[in-house]
């Protein structure tokens, strides 16, 4: 393929004629509810990792996320800011949330990030994100991260292709000792149960 074919040919986070719109799963969390941790050592979104994102999202109208993520000083790249695989962390993490309103399990496939700006120790990033499509078990969604306020200048952006997945998936690959620990844990079993039933 020459460089020109490569410009016209469709990208892999391009949805497929035949992707349809998302439906917003009925038992989603209602518009403005806070999501929520999805594991207690998930570097994303977990209390229980001391340097990690702590990043909360919130569901919005339709199959759309919104987020903060506030950049500490165990995040830097740069002195005083933020490395850019943190700031990539906290856009997947935000679109990773998104399959919460499609009560889907899915894991990230592809991530594109765009880095706009330069993003400062002790900023707060604003994150929005959304679904775009469905195409199988193919889920495209976009994401912004904005600096200053939720309407602010973009600092980051990106775009997604996660894959639904069994929960076989983590039990087959994690490993064990996690696996084990997690299965034990009623409120993580009782998550992942509510994703099972998805029908
Ligand atoms: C108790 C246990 C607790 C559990 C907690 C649960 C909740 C936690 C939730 C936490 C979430 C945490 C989130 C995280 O941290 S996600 C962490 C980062 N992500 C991963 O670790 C995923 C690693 N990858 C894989 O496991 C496999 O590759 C997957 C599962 C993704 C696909 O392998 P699989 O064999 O299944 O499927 P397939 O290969 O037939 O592909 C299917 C379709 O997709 C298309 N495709 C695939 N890849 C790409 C790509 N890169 N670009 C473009 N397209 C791609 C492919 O062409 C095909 O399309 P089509 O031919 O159908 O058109």
């Amino acid at each position: 393929m020459n460089s020109r074919e490569a410009e016209r040919a469709p990208s892999a986070l391009t949805p497929p004629p035949d992707a349809i719109p998302p439906v917003r799963h009925p038992e989603a969390p209602a518009p403005g509810e806070l999501l929520g941790a999805h594991y207690d050592h998930c570097f994303g979104c977990g209390g229980g990792q001391p340097h990690g994102l702590h990043l909360q999202a919130r569901a919005g109208d339709g199959v759309s996320i919104t987020a903060e993520f506030t950049v500490q000083s165990a995040h830097q790249g740069a002195p005083g800011l933020a490395h850019g695989g943190v700031l990539a962390t906290a856009l997947d993490e935000t679109l990773g949330s998104l399959n919460w309103l499609l009560r889907t399990i899915a894991v990230t496939g592809r991530l594109e990030t765009d880095f706009v700006r330069p993003v400062p120790v002790g900023t707060v990033l604003h994150l929005q994100a959304e679904v775009t499509a469905v195409a199988g078990r193919k889920i495209y969604s976009t994401a912004v991260g904005r600096t200053g306020g939720p309407d602010g200048p973009v600092a980051v952006r990106a775009q997604a292709l996660f894959i639904e997945v069994m929960v076989d998936h983590f039990i087959d690959n994690g490993r064990p000792d996690e696996i084990k620990a997690a299965m034990a844990d009623p409120d993580q079993i009782r998550r992942v149960r509510a994703f099972e039933v998805n029908p």
